[in-house]
């Protein structure tokens, strides 16, 4: 990719391209990215929204595939330049066997880095996720942490499980020679708890509180901190990184940076409420209305809700012993490694990205959107 980017248009292949991070991606690389002369988006599903994109400079090829399949990655990374690899199944409510999360995270990775190598694509940049760091599975706190900070990054669940895994095999990577015989230039960003416009979560929440009468009622202490950060920030991290990762090869290859951006350090239920009070929801209670050893139950009844109903129904709640830890452990980023690197500054301000999600969530209403 060394040409000016006036000369040469470049490929880019995004997986995962029409989900929630995915689609930000997708549209971020439309809107800034210069050198972009072919858009290719490859997911198991295919958003409509993707034939609107066609009309404009930019090539869009929408790609209807299965990481997992090997044969179709090779098919949809050949003559890419970059991949920015975001597919993944993101569960943590037990909808999809431990065995489906590593197929589709593990080995949907390792299908990727593999047609890299085979077809000669230089430059990849991951979409890990905090929980390769933590929270672990003892709830030690991670306050203001870096990459750099040490931390007991212990997991049994199968999604942290995953990405731990997935982030392994790619920086791993780094360094391989590709088809060619250049070097393989791979990072790994790890956002924290994405939020922003179609943030399902969020939508579950809002439709929760909906029926609630309006009140959402507080189950986590306001001193546990959470660390957010807002999709279009994440979405032009993987932008700048894959623009980036050739000019900075050497200090940028085989490293992670974690998504940051000014958002609040909150409890994950009080940072909810700066878009779900506009949008009319009130947080019942300043402390936990429930007491813990009652989450703990429920949860764990949830668990086995679920595994009796599941030849009927998939009864997935919010609520599971997993995400009830999560919530209640203190996981926050402090760090400007993605700067120093490469030179990443957020593109949206927390006031920018608070009113672009609160008109997100207005806009949907409870809507099933
Ligand atoms: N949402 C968050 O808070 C968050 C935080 C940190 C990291 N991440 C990571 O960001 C990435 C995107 O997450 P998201 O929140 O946008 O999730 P998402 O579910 O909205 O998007 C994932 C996309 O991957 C696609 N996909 C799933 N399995 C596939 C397969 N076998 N083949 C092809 N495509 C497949 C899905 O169709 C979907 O469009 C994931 O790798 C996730 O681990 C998410
Ligand atoms: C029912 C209550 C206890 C309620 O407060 C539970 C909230 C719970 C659903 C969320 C709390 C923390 C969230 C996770 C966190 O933001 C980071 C994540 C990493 C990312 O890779 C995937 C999503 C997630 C696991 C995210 C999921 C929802 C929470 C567990």
């Amino acid at each position: 990719m060394a040409d000016s980017a006036q000369a040469q248009k470049l490929v880019y292949l995004v997986t995962g391209g029409c989900g929630f991070l995915g689609e930000h991606v997708v549209r971020m690389l439309l809107q800034r990215e210069p050198r972009l002369g072919e858009l290719r988006v490859f997911d198991l599903h295919l958003g409509p929204w993707l034939e609107e994109l066609k009309t404009g400079p930019v090539r869009v090829t929408a790609i209807q595939g299965d990481v997992t399949q090997a044969h179709e990655v090779a098919a949809a990374v050949a003559g890419a330049h970059v991949v920015i690899h975001t597919a993944g199944l993101v569960d943590v409510f037990g909808r999809a066997s431990p065995k489906t999360i590593h197929e589709v995270n593990v080995q949907g990775t390792r299908n990727v880095i593999e047609a890299c190598v085979q077809t000669g694509t230089r430059f990849l940049v991951y979409t890990s996720s905090m929980e390769v760091v933590g929270p672990n599975t003892k709830g030690h706190p991670f306050y203001r942490g870096n990459e750099d900070t040490p931390y007991e990054a212990v997991h049994r669940h199968p999604y942290p499980c995953s990405k731990a895994l997935a982030e392994w095999l790619v920086l791993e990577a780094n360094g391989r020679e590709v088809c060619g015989g250049l070097p393989l230039v791979t990072c790994a960003l790890r956002p924290t708890g994405i939020y922003g416009e179609g943030h399902q979560i969020m939508r579950d929440f809002y439709r929760q509180g909906l029926r609630l009468g309006g009140r959402l009622f507080r189950a986590i202490p306001a001193s546990v901190e959470h660390g957010r950060v807002y999709v279009g920030n994440v979405a032009w991290m993987h932008v700048l990184a894959a623009r980036e990762l050739e000019r900075r090869a050497a200090r940028m290859g085989g490293q992670v940076y974690f998504c940051y951006d000014g958002s609040p350090y909150k409890s994950y239920e009080d940072f909810n409420m700066e878009f779900l009070g506009p949008c009319g929801l009130r947080l019942v209670g300043t402390r936990p209305l429930v007491p813990y050893w009652l989450l703990v139950f429920l949860a764990a009844l949830n668990v086995l809700l679920q595994w009796l109903l599941r030849p009927l129904l998939l009864y997935a709640p919010l609520l599971n012993p997993y995400t009830l830890a999560m919530a209640n452990t203190t996981f926050t980023v402090s760090t400007d490694k993605a700067q120093r690197h490469f030179g990443y500054e957020p593109l949206f301000s927390w006031e920018d990205s608070r009113t672009r999600t609160i008109l997100w969530v207005q806009a949907t209403g409870g809507s099933a959107q």
